[in-house]
């Protein structure tokens, strides 16, 4: 921990040299060893983070920093202040009132000192340090549902009346007195009543206030509320934890198909739903599937679309639909009994905008009288405000621009450990895996280096491309005398209560996905976030008692932020957006409502590509093989692919469907070694499953033999240094891919369960090439890749197997584009030059 106290010994490229990730810096390896005595703090005056054992003044920090406004219900009126990395006598915090109209408690009194142990919290539960951390969760094991748990949950006494088990109640008791001191509580009546009479609702309230959790529940026993409840998260983790969740404070069982499970999830590829689920959280991009299927709605009373500033190509598409179905634009299946009821919500939503939007080409006739607390909007939109947190944040800005954030966040995350009592757990918000992942050992190297009698750290990290057991670790309580830090991407940063967080981490930038029609490939980038991003991200502390929030840049940079991030349907490629409304029947897609109306030439652009794929007919309508892809669960490419491997004269469906269960799955398959030691024996084990034809063959292999494997399929992993996860989820992919394929006729069910033979490596080839047709570049006489469109110089990324080969392929095609310092192309294979050539001219003829 002393190597901390030197600004100059910590890694010195932290933030921007990829190299952290790979070898710790050898200042750092000798920190490793060394074990820290206690160095006097107050007397150093250099930037940094130091302990001074026993003193009770153990951490320096900052200036003190001032309390938010609370109710905070701009984020002008919140009161920020900066703090340095800087040396001070520690400022003690007061006890102070929270203003709230709603709940007034005090803010519990931080001694700035090294959690003594007395301080530390009693065992609270499973968590059990770096080496004991639970080995992920099955589904099954987070589900209440005796039908999918069996035996565990028969055990235990049950209420009579009911046959639920007491413990449930119990726990349903105990969250009922937390549930009435929540900002929203006051509301439930006002909320009810608006949609007694308008069918539209436009809600806000602050970030904590009790929108996702409380509004199903307020509406679940209204006399219009005959079928069930969906209500939408922009990300699966979101939707599995309010699951979960809300069926505790339910006490209902979770998921499945027992009478008694009332609450449950669908997020792609994993459905925890059953006949009986009356609230049901989803994906946008699963609500919009079931939009296919059933396009009047007919099996939901409400549709919750929660998040909604965030603004996902999906969540645009699904207001486009409802604005539709609530004012008989579009009907097609049969004519709903009772209306759908529209909650549209979020705590940083533009209500306005919103309004505007389901107000035009409304039946304007029936105009209801105003209730109090409502304030009326118009004939059929409601608008409601609650007012007022729960908990107080403290909001704190660097005083002056961080050139390497991963640094600040590292000094931030000891001072944190060492000057605040436990429990507390932390927060940090980066930006993508290769930054999390370099924290993460950063973090985990100078633990290693604390005194034994200081709380340990558990750092989790939490990115899409994470397994889903994996990223429900960070739902697991926190254990005795240690304090979590969890390293996030934006997938935390709105729905997400992570219990035990009390300090968030906000280094200011995120992932944004942008199209390059130039190219006619995505790239994700880091930018600065909005303000609404931001708001979002500090609303993760004060969920559970008074929180702080360090933003990792200026307060005159926060000024510069954008209001709001720019809805995605403007800066991606809109393929999918169309296919599913040409699915749903909107032949016009110029005339669809759209929120924000995407540019001209993008919505010509996919129209194009679609048609290209054989998903359009000529004159524009959907046709039978892009009916086919809309109702797959992967992109129109990979659907694309799908349909031409199992073409007779392709006859590959079998292997194209591993490659694309291998292609679907969030982990990777390969760890990535960073010891050159190690990746030399890596290498070598890998060897018998590389293929000279590139990566998609190199998974078809790696999926065969695994699933091939009967005796230790993990240990299999181990010495193939290969991620038995990943597995896992491929070969759940890969069945769900099968059952699609089957009741899509594409398969017949003897198929469906061969075993694959010898692949026929140019039928899969061509497959991949009818697909990513636009992801194809040609070997130039300088050595380098240049693709078919848009003539773009693309290099193999290092993470392939063809990576670095002498003997360069004259064309490849790749399924994945990636754009950092340059344009580089992943999951790569070698295709011949007059194959492209055929293809494209094929493609350009339709
Ligand atoms: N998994 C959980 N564990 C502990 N407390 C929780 C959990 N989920 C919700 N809560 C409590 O319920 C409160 C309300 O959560 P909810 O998600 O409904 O708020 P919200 O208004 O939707 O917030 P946001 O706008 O940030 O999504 C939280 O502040 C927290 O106190």
């Amino acid at each position: 921990m002393s190597k901390l106290r030197e600004e100059g010994s910590l890694p010195k490229k932290a933030a921007n040299d990829e190299s952290i990730a790979s070898e710790p810096s050898a200042e750092l390896k000798k920190g490793k060893k060394r074990k820290h005595k206690a160095k006097a703090a107050t007397d150093d005056t250099r930037e940094g983070i130091f302990l001074k054992k026993g003193t009770g003044k153990r951490t320096k920090f900052g200036d003190s920093d001032q309390e938010d406004e609370v109710p905070a219900k701009q984020e002008a009126q919140s009161v920020e202040s900066t703090w340095k990395l800087s040396v001070q006598a520690p400022a003690e915090v007061k006890v102070s009132k929270i203003p709230s109209a709603c709940d007034e408690r005090p803010m519990a009194e931080v001694a700035l000192q090294t959690p003594p142990t007395s301080a530390v919290s009693k065992p609270r539960g499973a968590l059990n340090g770096k080496h004991d951390i639970p080995r992920p969760h099955k589904r099954a094991a987070l589900q209440h549902d005796p039908a999918v748990n069996g035996k565990r949950q028969h055990e235990g006494r049950r209420n009579p009346q009911t046959s639920i088990p007491v413990h449930l109640l119990k726990k349903r008791d105990e969250l009922l007195v937390s549930r009435r001191t929540l900002p929203i509580w006051p509301h439930a009546q006002s909320i009810r009543d608006a949609l007694r009479k308008t069918n539209i609702l436009v809600l806000t309230g602050e970030t904590g206030s009790g929108k996702s959790t409380q509004v199903p529940q307020f509406l679940l026993d209204e006399s219009w509320c005959t079928k069930a409840i969906a209500v939408t998260q922009p990300r699966r983790v979101a939707a599995i934890s309010l699951a979960r969740r809300v069926a505790e404070e339910m006490g209902s069982f979770f998921g499945g198909q027992s009478p008694a499970a009332k609450v449950g999830y669908s997020v792609r590829f994993d459905n925890a739903s059953g006949p009986n689920t009356k609230i049901k959280f989803l994906t946008e991009g699963m609500l919009l599937q079931e939009m296919l299927r059933d396009p009047d709605m007919n099996q939901y009373s409400a549709v919750i679309v929660d998040e909604v500033h965030e603004r996902s190509v999906n969540v645009d598409l699904i207001l486009g639909f409802l604005k539709n179905l609530a004012s008989g634009v579009e009907r097609t299946g049969k004519k709903r009994r009772t209306p759908l009821k529209i909650v549209v919500m979020s705590a940083t939503a533009d209500v306005e905008g919103l309004v505007q939007f389901f107000g035009q080409d409304q039946d304007q006739s029936a105009v209801p009288p105003a209730e109090e607390g409502l304030l009326k909007a118009n004939s059929l939109i409601s608008i409601c405000f609650v007012e007022g947190r729960q908990y107080p944040v403290r909001t704190t800005y660097l005083p002056e621009a961080s050139m390497d954030w991963v640094e600040s966040a590292l000094k931030l995350i000891f001072q944190i450990h060492y000057k605040e009592p436990l429990p507390g757990d932390v927060l940090v918000f980066l930006t993508g895996q290769d930054k999390i992942e370099s924290l993460q050992k950063l973090v985990n190297d100078y633990a290693e280096g604390m005194d034994k009698d200081v709380p340990r750290l558990l750092v989790l990290p939490l990115f899409a491309a994470l397994s889903q057991p994996a990223q429900q670790l960070i739902f697991q309580p926190t254990p005795h005398r240690a304090r979590k830090v969890i390293l996030a991407t934006n997938i935390a940063e709105t729905s997400v209560t992570v219990p035990g967080v009390r300090f968030v981490i906000d280094c200011g930038k995120s992932k944004i996905k942008q199209f390059r029609s130039k190219l006619g490939l995505e790239s994700l980038l880091a930018k600065p976030i909005s303000k609404s991003a931001a708001i979002q991200r500090r609303g993760r502390a004060g969920r559970e008692g008074p929180g702080q929030c360090y933003r990792l840049y200026t307060e005159a940079d926060y000024k510069t932020f954008e209001e709001r991030t720019i809805p995605e349907i403007l800066r991606c490629d809109l393929m999918q957006a169309l296919l599913t409304m040409k699915a749903r029947g909107v032949n016009n897609v110029l005339g669809f409502p759209f929120l924000d109306r995407p540019p001209r030439d993008a919505l010509e652009k996919a129209l194009f590509q679609l048609l290209r794929l054989g998903a359009l007919e000529k004159i524009g309508a959907i046709s039978d093989i892009g009916l086919k892809i809309a109702k797959l669960p992967v992109t129109p490419t990979l659907g694309r692919i799908l349909i031409e491997a199992a073409k007779p004269e392709r006859d590959c469906l079998l292997d194209v469907i591993d490659i694309i269960a291998a292609l679907s799955t969030e982990d990777n398959i390969f760890f990535n070694i960073v010891s050159e030691e190690r990746k030399e024996e890596a290498e070598a084990a890998r060897h018998e499953l590389y293929r000279r034809e590139g990566d998609h063959m190199t998974f078809l292999a790696t999926v065969q033999r695994y699933a091939e494997e009967n005796s230790d399929r993990k240990a299999w992993c181990e010495r193939h240094f290969v991620s038995h996860r990943a597995m896992q989820n491929i070969m759940n992919i890969r069945k769900q891919l099968r059952q699609q394929c089957q009741s899509l006729k594409l398969l017949n069910s003897a198929e469906a369960t061969t075993t694959s033979t010898t692949p026929n490596v140019d039928a899969i080839l061509a497959c991949l090439l009818r697909g990513f047709v636009s992801n194809t570049a040609r070997l130039m006489p300088d050595n380098s890749y240049r693709t078919f469109i848009g003539n773009y110089t693309v290099s193999i990324h290092p993470s392939s197997v063809m990576h670095g080969r002498k003997v360069k392929a004259e064309a490849i095609v790749f399924s994945e584009f990636l754009y950092t310092n340059k344009a580089y192309a992943k999951k790569v294979s070698a295709v011949q030059m007059n194959w492209v050539e055929d293809v494209v001219k094929e493609v350009w003829n339709v």
